[in-house]
């Protein structure tokens, strides 16, 4: 059973950690996630980007997600990652996701607005949580890119705006991280993100965080991010110890051969995540 993303922040908000919204991509990042933060004892947010749900399929990442969350003690969300358009997230809404993000942030301002206000007004009447983003962040992943030059810092004033005609649970900013892999070091805006969580004392998101120094994750979870999106630096932990496998063994055909170390990989790179983020034992 599912609980809204709402709730999981709300308290993360409230104590001051930061719970991860862990993308899973196939059966392995999914067991190797949910074991971790049973291990961990950590509350945790489940996500497929809409690239994940076309790759799985939606009745696989349902069934899946429900074969995973049937014993477990530890409070589970279910989000949509970087929703584009309201048909999608109805469709996540109506298979029972608990969460949902509705990504406007490459639109106009008033159209970033009226678009969440929408999703808000639908998800909230049947208790999913809405995240949605304000400013830019760079990088590429999946069908989600933004050229640097057009990646834009999330305004504080803007953002107060936004969350007060939308009503979201969770809002995601943009301070100098990117999604995927870095050219160069990340350099955060730690005072911009001070700024917005004093006018805005909600559950704030980090997008793009592989990559970016466990001290600042860490500096940005102290300074009030809540929920922490990770993906590529699992991507590249299963794929790294499946071709330490083949270097080993290159005859290998037995998928179980090398997708189960990938699976130990990735949960290994959990926790150490769960770690950085202060989720530990806050189930
Ligand atoms: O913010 C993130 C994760 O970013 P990263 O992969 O840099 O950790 N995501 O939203 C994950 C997937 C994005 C598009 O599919
Ligand atoms: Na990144
Ligand atoms: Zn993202």
């Amino acid at each position: 059973n599912l609980v809204p993303m709402a709730e999981i922040l709300k308290k993360a908000n409230k104590e001051g950690y930061a719970v991860g919204g862990f993308n899973i991509n196939n059966l392995e990042f999914l067991q190797g996630i949910i074991e971790a933060a049973e291990e961990m004892n950590s509350p945790l947010i489940l996500q497929t980007s809409e690239g994940a749900i076309k790759y799985i399929g939606i009745d696989y990442v349902i069934g899946m997600v429900e074969a995973a969350t049937k014993n477990t003690t530890i409070p589970v969300a279910l989000h949509l990652d970087h929703g584009s358009s309201f048909e999608v997230v109805m469709k996540c809404i109506r298979h029972g996701y608990s969460s949902v993000m509705i990504d406007g942030s490459h639109y106009p301002f008033e159209e970033n607005v009226r678009l969440v206000k929408k999703v808000v007004e639908a998800a909230h009447s049947v208790g999913v949580s809405v995240e949605a983003e304000l400013g830019k962040i760079g990088g590429t992943e999946d069908n989600v890119s933004v050229d640097e030059k057009d990646a834009t810092y999330t305004d504080p004033d803007e953002a107060v705006e936004f969350v007060e005609r939308t009503g979201v649970d969770a809002l995601a900013i943009a301070i100098g991280t990117a999604h995927g892999v870095y050219k160069g070091k990340p350099e955060l805006d730690f005072d911009r993100l001070t700024d917005i969580k004093s006018k805005l004392d909600m559950p704030l998101v980090l997008h793009g965080a592989s990559g970016v120094p466990t001290e600042d994750v860490e500096k940005a979870v102290k300074l009030g991010i809540n929920k922490v999106n990770v993906n590529t630096d699992f991507q590249q932990a299963f794929t790294e110890r499946i071709k330490e496998i083949f270097d080993e063994k290159p005859d290998l055909y037995d998928p179980r051969k090398y997708c189960g170390p990938g699976r130990d990989a990735i949960k290994a790179k959990v926790k150490e995540k769960i770690k950085m983020l202060g989720s530990q034992n806050k189930a």
